[in-house]
């Protein structure tokens, strides 16, 4: 693997998932392979999770992880192509991205999208110039379209709980009070269609996701009936994508509550968190017998770590054996 910013196909996706599952039985199984290698986590937005377990996961394979809040600690950095740079921003994007390939073996990126130009965003305008100007193996901590690391780990921790082979899996929209990127929720429906997973998408009118992601999966409006028998539920909030970055409505009787999952007694629920306790999903839940969302986070080391070996072994020449 030389990056690792999206799906790629159903057997390298099962491939890292038996691998992350391999790592969580035995965190320190490689603890030799990243020796003298470092890791640079640059974070152009706030992390709890993702920040720690990729640290984590470096240093159980012997890597050293450096981290750079690029938001608060690095210089204002220009995007645009030929800027006359006389205004706020101190360096260019390619000239950082240049110098930070040349101290690392690894760099893994987060930038969330701007959510006000739409066509910057998707083509993943920031994560573009990194990999184009550092010349070093990239990971997505969270891009403007995608979080891959976040969806191995929930699909990791799907296969963990799944009592069928091909479980239901809904996605349902839940409100905020904050336009929210769509990467989280693109991301979980590349995964979950890619893992051939029983998909359906539910939220208001307005909400349609970009197709690109979503095709393939049902598609409704009608939650309770997208609930029904679900066996595992995903809970996210995302602003509109074709009227671009906007709030709709406040759409707050989406929030998903104990009383929605009357008739899916079986019902797993997830969530990448953040939460927005009681706005997105209720106290009951989350406190409750049906919550992943921990495990979720746990599964995160173990997801980072089989992406972080199987760059390092593609380096050494040797890539992963399919696990
Ligand atoms: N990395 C996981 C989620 C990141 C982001 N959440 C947020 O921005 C939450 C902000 C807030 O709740 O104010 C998102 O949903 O894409
Ligand atoms: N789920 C997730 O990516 O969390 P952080 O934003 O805290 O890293």
């Amino acid at each position: 693997m030389q990056n690792f910013t999206s799906f790629t196909d159903f057997s390298e996706a099962q491939s890292l998932i038996n691998l992350a599952l391999k790592y969580k039985k035995d965190p320190f199984l490689d603890k030799h392979l990243g020796r003298g290698k470092r890791i640079g986590l640059i974070f152009l937005n706030p992390s709890l999770r993702t920040r720690i377990s990729t640290q984590l996961a470096a240093s159980n394979l012997g890597m050293e992880p450096i981290v750079l809040n690029m938001d608060k600690d690095g210089w204002a950095l220009e995007m645009k192509e030929g800027a006359i740079m006389n205004k706020n921003t101190v360096e260019h994007i390619k000239d950082a991205a240049a110098v930070l390939g040349s101290y690392f073996d690894i760099l893994a990126i987060r930038a969330f999208p701007s959510l006000t130009d739409k066509s910057q965003d998707v083509d993943e305008y920031i994560f573009t110039q990194f990999l184009k100007f550092t010349g070093k193996p990239i990971i997505s901590l969270e891009s403007a379209t995608r979080h891959p690391l976040q969806s191995l780990a929930d699909m990791v921790t799907i296969k963990e709980n799944a009592q069928e082979k091909r479980p239901k899996v809904v996605l349902t929209w839940a409100p905020h009070i904050k336009a929210i990127p769509h990467a989280v929720a693109n991301s979980f429906c590349e995964w979950a269609l890619g893992c051939d997973y029983d998909l359906t998408v539910t939220h208001p009118e307005g909400y349609e996701l970009d197709e690109q992601f979503t095709a393939g999966a049902t598609i409704t409006h009608d939650q309770d009936e997208a609930l029904k028998d679900a066996d595992f539920v995903y809970v996210k909030n995302w602003s509109a994508f074709n009227d671009y970055g906007k709030i709709l409505h406040a759409g707050e009787d989406w929030i998903l509550d104990e009383q929605k999952l009357a008739n899916s007694p079986n019902a797993k629920v997830m969530h990448c968190l953040p939460v927005r306790r009681n706005l997105e999903l209720s106290d009951e839940i989350l406190d409750g017998k049906r919550s992943l969302v921990q495990e979720q986070a746990n599964n995160r080391i173990y997801a980072a770590q089989a992406v972080i070996s199987e760059i390092l072994n593609t380096q050494a020449g040797h890539p992963n054996k399919k696990v």
